[in-house]
């Protein structure tokens, strides 16, 4: 018999419940009991809404981070936040968020401010992890406090607990080792801790551990194939049976290395790889289990029962009880509930599926494998007419946008003449100082802001009043940069509730949920826009937003546009065309976008893609493809402008040396990019490459409540001088300043204009 489980349930809750909670606890609203209290609720109920599973993931859910609670239970914090006098769950936040010297001698001036840990993205997710450090002197105490507890908690109600773990390769191929130390040679002391757990939990009668190791489905050298063969023939020991679980892509050439781990399970991830898996299982012994992801963790529309159960009954003959089912990877990245859905248009809706109908579906194909297909002849019948119906709708294609995109010829990504000729044109016009001043877009997102818009969207907040607000924020960010001395400015974004959500909400062939959060990192969460159909644009989206704002400055006001590829990376899109025709769709959209700025006499137009890296794809041997594909859509995006028309791009995610070449193939006049916590060491990629355009190095790390000093910022530019020629040098924040407060933003971009002073005179 077929065995079902699941390997994670998204966190945040149906309603946000959990970010609600945190927010409320970290201003000191409410208490550390009510915390854990609704911590336990949201368990509670996620584990009822899976009982139909034979096993079911415990020890996933996190008031943060799953990495950072792996890095709580091996006893790896950061030695600046040993020794910390208050609660434990208030240093894990420590870690989690930071806490400035300011806010420590409010609260009890005894442990002083402490640097947050480094986020990053989870593989080629939108989620971001708290990356573990090490140095070489780096030891490891078992913590197992927290997975016991909520092992507690899911047998006293009965569940068929799974506990779930990050592996440790996995883990330490995640963290960083802050000394350039070998990561590796704590493989052996990791080891004992894991050991130590398996047996701490076989002790609790736990039958199935599962330990995640997705780092095995990306290329790995010899060293890191070696360390999967120690760990796990160490871990053979334990007295509990292990399934190591592997997602986000196929395993390809560790195909041999995974299936012979020496442990008692292996899943992977099924959800296009169906020739990987079948590879696999020729050489899968037939005593261990193998556990096929057959349903997409990451998007959200309908499987296709039949097809999956056509591939899957040959399987499951010759397997038989060795064969599990579950989604490709945790459901931490879809949505909680499609029946919370109101508003979605009903034909849509019927093509979706969030965590709870995947779970659905999950049962579906268990029950077709175990009684036959006649036991679920209705479901199944339902399900196929709702493809059916997906693939005949007409509201899925424009023939229209499907025609222009056939048109697209290598003219139309190109500008009329090189950055040169363009640089001295907009000189020209825009008479800028050196090191001009500009910020990346957003002002802070104030609960003022996002409550107008709750209303508005609720309907008790008329669009004129609505309007009238959000102008009046316009007016307010404008006021302020004036004020504060910026060269270009920018008008804040005041009325978006997301740099992607707020495109798909205006572009033809996206559809949009009310409750399809999902979380980003903490408390902060995502409501990704649906791309189901043809992509096209009804009317301009952002002129009159700009037009007012430049209305109010005789500054340049820099129109504000997210790229194609970032729209695309950060929406749940379609799986019935290639991704990067999808993305030529949006490219001419967001063409026409820019060309209606332009005519509006906006003479900066910044076009966003912070996703164009974390879209790589996670093998380096498909980069290419990608790169060449991703590069050319921001360039139909951006290059029908006229030679004055300055573009610019952001992007907030470090690491440029392998893809520099495609970022200089953006071949837009100004980039500006996080390089303040590398200390300027990024841009040796860019001096290295000769990288010929303007550079904005981002000066204020935005993530962190400090405020950059003047002379911090004069500092760091100066290093940038020495590597990037100081004519072509802006000054600006690393990204957005939405998540932070006016109080902060105000002194910090105060030093910043001061610095860009201070360099001027100095030249
Ligand atoms: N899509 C995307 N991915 C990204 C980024 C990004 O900006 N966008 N940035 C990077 C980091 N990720 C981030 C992700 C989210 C947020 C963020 O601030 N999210 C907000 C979303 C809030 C939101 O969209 N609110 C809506 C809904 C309004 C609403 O519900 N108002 C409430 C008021 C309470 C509230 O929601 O705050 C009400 O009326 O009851 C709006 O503004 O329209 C949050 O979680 O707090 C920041 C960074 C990488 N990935
Ligand atoms: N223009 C956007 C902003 O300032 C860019 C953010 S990149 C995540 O918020
Ligand atoms: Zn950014």
């Amino acid at each position: 018999m077929t065995t079902i489980h699941n390997l994670g349930f998204p966190r945040i809750g149906a309603r946000r419940e959990l970010k609600f909670a945190l927010e409320s606890y970290w201003k000191g609203e409410s208490s550390r009991d009510a915390l854990n209290a609704l911590g336990a609720s949201l368990r509670q109920r996620h584990w009822e809404s899976q009982q139909g599973l034979d096993l079911v993931p415990v020890g996933e859910f996190s008031f943060y981070d799953q990495v950072l609670d792996m890095s709580c239970t091996l006893g790896n914090l950061p030695q600046r936040v040993h020794g910390f006098h208050g609660d434990p769950l208030d240093n894990y936040f420590r870690v989690a968020r930071g806490r400035s010297t300011e806010s420590a001698e409010r609260h009890q001036g005894c442990c002083g401010g402490v640097a947050a840990g480094e986020m990053t993205k989870w593989f080629d997710t939108n989620y971001h992890y708290i990356v573990p450090e090490f140095t070489s002197t780096t030891t490891f105490t078992l913590d197992p406090s927290r997975l016991l507890e909520q092992l507690a908690e899911a047998r006293q109600q009965g569940v068929k607990a799974k506990p779930v773990i990050i592996g440790p390769v996995t883990y330490l191929a995640l963290g960083k080792a802050k000394d350039d130390s070998d990561k590796l040679a704590l493989l052996p002391a990791l080891l004992d801790v894991y050991a130590q757990l398996l047996d701490t939990l076989a002790g609790q009668g736990v039958e199935w551990v599962q330990v995640d190791e997705p780092i095995l489905v990306t290329e790995l050298d010899q060293d890191w194939q070696h360390a999967f063969n120690l760990a796990y023939h160490q871990l053979k020991a334990a007295r509990v049976k292990l399934l190591v679980a592997t997602y986000f892509g196929q395993l390809q050439e560790n195909r041999y290395l995974a299936a012979n781990l020496p442990v008692a399970g292996l899943h992977v991830d099924a959800v296009g790889g169906q020739e990987d898996v079948l590879a696999l299982l020729n050489l899968f012994p037939d005593h261990k289990v193998l556990s096929l992801g057959v349903i997409d963790g990451r998007n959200i529309w309908k499987t296709d029962l039949v097809a999956v159960l056509d591939w899957l009954e040959p399987i499951a003959a010759r397997r038989g009880d060795k064969l599990w089912l579950a989604p490709s990877c945790s459901l931490l990245h879809v949505p909680v509930d499609l029946g919370s859905e109101q508003q979605l248009d009903a034909e849509i809706k019927s093509w979706l599926a969030f965590a709870l109908q995947k779970l659905d579906e999950l049962q579906v194909l268990a029950h077709a494998l175990r009684g036959g297909r006649a036991s679920v002849q209705d479901a199944l019948a339902s399900n196929a007419a709702s493809l059916a119906s997906r693939r005949a709708s007409t509201r899925v294609t424009n023939p229209a946008v499907q025609q222009a995109v056939a048109a697209i010829d290598a003219g139309l990504g190109a500008r009329k003449s090189g950055y040169v000729q363009r640089a001295a044109e907009q000189a020209a016009l825009l008479k800028l100082p050196a090191y001009p001043t500009t910020t990346i877009g957003s002002f802070p997102q104030t609960a003022q802001i996002r409550q107008a818009r709750g209303a508005f969207k609720a309907g008790t907040l008329d669009p004129d009043d609505y309007k009238r607000a959000m102008q009046e924020e316009i007016a307010r960010s404008v006021c302020e940069q004036e004020a504060l001395g910026l060269d270009v400015l920018v008008h804040g974004e005041a009325e978006r509730n997301d740099m992607v959500e707020y495109f798909g909400e205006q572009l033809e062939g996206y559809a949009f949920s009310q409750f399809g959060w999902v979380q980003s990192y903490g408390s902060r969460c995502v409501k990704p826009p649906i791309l189901f159909g043809d992509i096209s644009r009804p009317k301009a989206m952002t002129v009159e937003w700009i037009a007012y704002a430049q209305s109010l400055t005789d500054k340049p006001m820099k129109g504000m546009l997210t790229g194609p590829v970032t729209i695309l990376n950060w929406s749940f899109v379609r799986d019935d065309q290639p991704r990067s025709l999808t993305c030529k769709q949006l490219a001419l959209a967001i063409r026409a976008e820019v060309l209606d700025l332009e005519q509006a006499g906006v003479r900066v137009i910044q076009i966003d893609e912070a996703a164009l890296r974390e879209g790589l794809p996670l093998r380096k041997s498909q980069w290419k493809t990608y790169l060449d594909w991703a590069v050319d859509s921001f360039r139909i995006a951006a290059n029908g402008v006229q030679d004055q028309t300055q573009i610019h791009t952001h992007m907030c995610y470090s690491e440029f040396n392998d893809i520099i070449a495609s970022i200089a193939g953006m071949d837009a006049d100004v980039i500006t990019i996080e390089t303040s916590r590398s200390d300027m060491e990024l841009l040796d990629a860019f001096d290295d490459f000769n990288y010929p355009n303007e550079i904005g190095p981002g000066v204020y790390d935005i993530h962190s409540p400090n405020i950059p000093s003047q002379a911090h910022i004069v500092e760091l530019m100066t290093k940038a001088a020495q590597r990037i020629p100081a004519a072509r040098l802006w000054i600006n924040p690393d990204c957005g300043l939405k998540t932070r407060q006016w109080e902060e933003v105000l002194p910090a971009l105060s030093n910043m204009v001061a610095a860009a002073r201070e360099l001027r005179q100095a030249a």
